[in-house]
């Protein structure tokens, strides 16, 4: 009966609201689906998600503003059905947006939920260009900074602004260490993030460790696990493993791709011990950066990788269990790749199968992100759905060159607009392989 009336009551309020300011309370796009316009319908709206039903629902008024100032309503076409906010009276989202959605090419015209940056291995130093270990690729660790601008220009530009930037790993090279530079060279990339207003969440890869300790890491401007959800937010005392849920139904867990390691250790302590026993079972060289075969899975076992603990993992399936059960959208980010088909072996994290084993008794993970192999990945597995990623480096991006993205989230899938050297993609989020999951990416 309540529902009745809140339903009428909704109703009431639109029509007397379209009566009093028609053009500012529905407009239709080329298609004849009306939006969501001014604050005070988006207001309306909230109040609809967050009470209706009883259910109080993780909406608010700024998160719908900062959402886009746009939202569609599925199928409604006349002013009546405006009130389908109150399709939220099932706690179900997904009926404020369209069940099927359009392809590709048709999602520039969608407004997406949310949108999001990505940029992966930008290891500034203010040193001259030079070359990778093997020779084979050009490194320009100055111009690196003028493409995390190149790629702030655009963000702040674009019509929908990014909810938050993924930085993933390595933002400053180990040269810096040589040249006690560290401490500003950070500065100077940290600066240059920091001139837009949009978090940004770190990741931690191995020139992290070259140039800092674990613990002064974790006291530094590169720890934003503050930015995580304040339960539960890490995995371990001193393990950098967060999650963060940017808009309601969807969870980004930062991992820790270093936990198990001889980066960032102290010789003296157990980790450092037990990492080293670890790599030594599988890399004879004297020196640990050189891979012990030159071909296969075995080269992974290098100096410059590491993997997750047994905490971190146990962790991670809590987590994965807890956004399961809520029908979440999960998007893991590490710097280390974790599936051998997104990257070149000798990138891969130690102990990748066991992160595979976790993500797939979870129907929650859509994605993973990672940065480390500079030229680049993709991969779906066929098994469970699950997009790997690895983002292509700015380091090794030619200046008159770019080297990021801008994800825009939908409801059944997130779109990966890559610049420059990085290309589209496509990540639907149904678990199973199907016929249309071989056009992704
Ligand atoms: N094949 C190799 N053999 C020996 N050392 C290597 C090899 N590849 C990389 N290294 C060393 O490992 C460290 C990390 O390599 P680097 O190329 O800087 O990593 P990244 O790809 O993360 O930038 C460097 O000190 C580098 O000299």
């Amino acid at each position: 009966m309540l529902l009745h009336h809140i339903h009428f009551f909704s109703i009431s309020m639109v029509f007397i609201m379209s009566i009093f300011f028609p053009n500012s309370i529905i407009l239709k796009d080329k298609a004849g689906s009306p939006y969501v316009t001014c604050r005070a319908q988006r207001r309306l709206l909230w109040i609809l998600c967050s009470h209706s039903g009883g259910r109080q629902r993780k909406l608010n008024p700024s998160r719908l503003a900062g959402c886009q100032h746009v939202w569609r309503l599925r199928g409604h076409r006349s002013l009546v059905s405006v009130s389908c906010s109150g399709a939220a009276h099932t706690g179900n989202r997904q009926q404020l947006f369209p069940k099927t959605t359009p392809r590709m090419d048709d999602c520039a015209q969608q407004r997406p939920l949310f949108t999001f940056g990505v940029i992966a291995d930008i290891q500034y130093a203010d040193i001259d260009d030079g070359l990778n270990y093997t020779r084979t690729r050009r490194r320009y660790y100055r111009s690196s900074l003028q493409l995390l601008r190149n790629a702030q220009e655009s963000w702040s530009e674009s019509a929908v602004k990014p909810e938050f930037i993924l930085q993933l790993g390595d933002i400053i090279d180990g040269f810096n260490k040589g040249h006690d530079a560290s401490d500003r060279a950070l500065d100077t990339v940290l600066r240059q993030l920091g001139s837009s207003p949009v978090e940004v969440h770190h990741v931690w890869g191995n020139h992290e460790f070259y140039n800092f300790s674990r613990s002064s890491l974790l006291s530094s401007k590169l720890n934003s696990s503050l930015l995580g959800d304040r339960s539960r937010a890490r995995a371990g005392s001193d393990i950098y493993a967060y999650h963060f849920s940017p808009f309601p139904g969807f969870t980004f867990v930062v991992l820790d791709a270093y936990d198990v390691s001889l980066l960032g250790r102290e010789e003296s302590s157990e980790e450092y011990r037990s990492a080293l026993s670890l790599i030594k079972q599988h890399n004879n060289n004297q020196d640990l950066n050189c891979p012990p075969v030159l071909e296969g899975l075995q080269q992974r076992f290098t100096m410059f990788n590491g993997g997750f603990s047994k905490d971190q993992l146990d962790w991670l399936d809590s987590v994965l269990s807890s956004a399961d059960e809520k029908q979440q959208r999960v998007t893991i980010v590490s710097h280390l790749p974790v599936h051998p088909c997104s990257t070149t072996p000798i990138c891969l994290a130690w102990n990748y199968d066991e992160l595979l084993a976790v993500i797939s008794s979870h129907s929650s993970v859509v994605c993973v992100m990672a940065g480390h192999d500079h030229d680049g990945g993709y991969y779906r597995d066929k098994d469970t759905g699950v997009h790997h990623l690895t983002l292509e480096g700015v380091i090794e991006t030619p200046p008159d060159d770019n080297a990021f993205g801008t994800v825009s989230v939908y409801e059944d899938r997130m779109v990966l607009k890559g610049s420059g050297r990085i290309p589209n993609r496509e990540f639907l989020f149904s678990r199973c392989h199907s016929d249309t999951d071989d056009r992704a990416g």
